[in-house]
């Protein structure tokens, strides 16, 4: 059987998105599925479909970062929460990092996975900058990419083509009718069937015809 196509479109911003990220690299290779990693930016989702981060509603700020360190736990993912989420979120932004690979994805794609984890870690579990050129090389740097490689592909944030591609995948996004991270899309007899969220791994696996093992498929119980 041919192998199913799974792309994510995802956002380094959201820490939901890193459980997804990780679960999915988990089990590119024990499902049938190609999975293809697609950097958008949820900004321009945002405001695309009007919708705006749950943190921007008190009640769910609140809650949020006690429900992040819960699902850590659970997907064995080492999220913690940044001491100023505001600049994160706002004030920085993930408008440059997001550039940044797609610029990666468009030169060398095989880096792609290594460098969003990197990402991840500074934002989501070191409480580190991921807006600076310093912060992005040191990034490359763990996940692999020479100093040459580096030096060529910042300079390519500020390019049209990486402007465009991002805006570009960030409206095919849209198109969808997506209006967070993750968005995870199947296709699936010809069809794109797409779930919203790394709470819908058992849904996503009925989609494909797959087995739904937990977060750590492969591994017993910790318990
Ligand atoms: N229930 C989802 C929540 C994911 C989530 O809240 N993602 C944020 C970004 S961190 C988002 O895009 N939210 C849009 C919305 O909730 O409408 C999960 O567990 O993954």
């Amino acid at each position: 059987m041919s192998k199913k196509t799974v792309e994510l479109f995802y956002d380094v911003v959201s820490p939901y998105t890193w459980f997804a990220f990780e679960v999915l690299l988990r089990y590119q290779n024990r499902w049938n599925i190609n999975l293809k990693l697609r950097p958008f930016f949820l900004g321009g989702l945002n405001a695309g479909t009007g919708n705006k981060p749950p943190i921007m509603v008190p009640a769910k700020a609140k809650y949020m970062p006690i429900d992040v360190l819960r699902l850590g736990k659970y997907f064995d993912v080492p999220v913690k929460n940044p001491k100023d989420p505001v600049a994160l979120l706002f004030t920085k932004g993930t408008l440059i990092p997001q550039r940044f690979l797609t610029a990666i994805d468009m030169t060398c794609p095989q880096f792609l996975g290594n460098v969003s984890r990197e990402l991840w870690m500074r934002a989501w579990n070191r409480d580190e900058d991921i807006t600076e050129p310093a912060s992005l090389t040191q990034a490359a740097k763990l996940a692999g990419l020479s100093e040459k490689q580096i030096a060529e592909i910042l300079p390519r944030i500020n390019s049209n083509d990486v402007k465009e591609r991002l805006k570009q995948t960030t409206q095919e996004a849209l198109d969808l009718g997506a209006f967070g991270s993750p968005t995870i899309v199947a296709h699936v007899d010809g069809k794109k069937e797409w779930v919203f969220g790394s709470d819908r791994f058992p849904i996503l696996a009925d989609l494909l015809g797959e087995k739904w093992e937990g977060p750590l498929p492969g591994v017993s119980s910790k318990l």
